[in-house]
């Protein structure tokens, strides 16, 4: 493919990671911050790298893309506005790399005239400071069916970011929250790594967050069974690595909102539509929004 141009709105964990796959694949990146840097860091397992990308902190100083991804967080896509409408030129893909299922409806009040791309990614990627971002292993992405999901596709995939498309995107999305209901909660709950997942109390507890989020998820009309979630349980203990995090955890360590609203919110929102109990959810999302934000020291 011939280099492209890609604006990256965001530069957290999965704006450095898709900056990194970007450059690697041949492509020119622009990052577009809310928090400005010289220079943006890429510390991996074996390396630790410089990535060449430019940093825009305006809209007004924006060229020309071919594709924008978008990597807020859920509830900071409306505030990429600016950019959003400045880089709507009605030829780019905008693709929304976020957890959740809203990925359309994230930015569906913007009113753009391009093409959305919804999309899922798969890595352990923390931003400890602004420019600098820790990628733990490598990522994993799937993005919807279709033209431009086959050519997402060919844009970024490289040794260490594998892409592909699902033409079942709402069942990949929910299967993605199955990841994410019990651990990004519970990580940012008890300020702990995923080697929290190995306490048998909250193992259990974990299995019971799941199996409500299953019956909602096939309400939702997604194809999952709860041998999905006792699998997605199972990986988490035998396959990743203890001392990652979540991305609820990394905020709430930095300070930061997290994204319960969108994840675990969600899942109470449509178990309301469904009438369908979620007890353990709903206590999650009690507890998540009764924290306040205020930085914790390192983990
Ligand atoms: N981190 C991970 O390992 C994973 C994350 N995800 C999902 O990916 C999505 C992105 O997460 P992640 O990268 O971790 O989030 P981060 O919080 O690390 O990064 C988000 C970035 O968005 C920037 N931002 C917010 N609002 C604006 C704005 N208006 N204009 C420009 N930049 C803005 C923030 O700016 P500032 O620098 O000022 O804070 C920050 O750099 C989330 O939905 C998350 O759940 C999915 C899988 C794994
Ligand atoms: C599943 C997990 C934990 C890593 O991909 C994630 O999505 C997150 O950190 O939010």
């Amino acid at each position: 493919m011939a280099a492209q141009r890609i604006a990256v709105i965001g530069s957290g964990g999965i704006g450095g990671v898709l900056a990194e796959a970007a450059h690697s694949a041949g492509h020119q990146v622009t990052m577009c911050v809310r928090t400005s840097f010289d220079r943006l860091t890429l510390e991996t397992p074996g390396r630790t790298g410089e990535i060449p990308v430019s940093v825009v902190t305006e809209p007004g100083a924006l060229g020309e893309y071919d594709w924008v991804l978008l990597t807020t967080k859920v509830q900071d896509a409306a505030s990429a506005a600016g950019w959003l409408r400045k880089l709507d030129d009605g030829r780019a893909p905008v693709v929304v790399v976020q957890n959740g299922v809203e990925h359309r409806e994230s930015i569906a009040g913007l009113g753009l005239q391009a093409q959305v791309l919804p999309a899922l990614i798969y890595v352990a990627a923390e931003r400890v400071r602004p420019g600098h971002v820790v990628r733990r292993g490598p990522a994993t992405m799937q993005v919807e069916a279709g033209e431009i999901g086959e050519r997402f596709v060919e844009l970024v995939s490289t040794d260490d970011l594998s892409a592909r498309t699902t033409s079942d995107f709402r069942t990949a999305a929910w299967r993605k929250m199955l990841t994410n209901l019990a651990p990004n909660p519970i990580t940012a709950l008890t300020l702990r790594r995923l080697d929290v997942l190995r306490e048998p109390d909250i193992l259990d507890l974990s299995k019971g967050v799941l199996a409500e989020a299953v019956d909602v998820a096939r309400a939702e009309g997604a194809r999952l069974t709860h041998a999905d979630a006792e699998k997605v349980l199972s990986d988490y203990i035998e396959k990743f690595p203890p001392t990652n995090g979540t991305s609820m955890l990394y905020d709430r360590l930095a300070g930061l909102p997290t994204e319960h609203e969108h994840i675990t919110g969600a899942l109470v929102r449509a178990a309301d539509e469904h009438d369908l109990p979620v007890p353990l959810n709903r206590t999650l999302l009690t507890l998540m929004r009764a924290l306040r934000p205020m930085r914790m020291p390192s983990i």
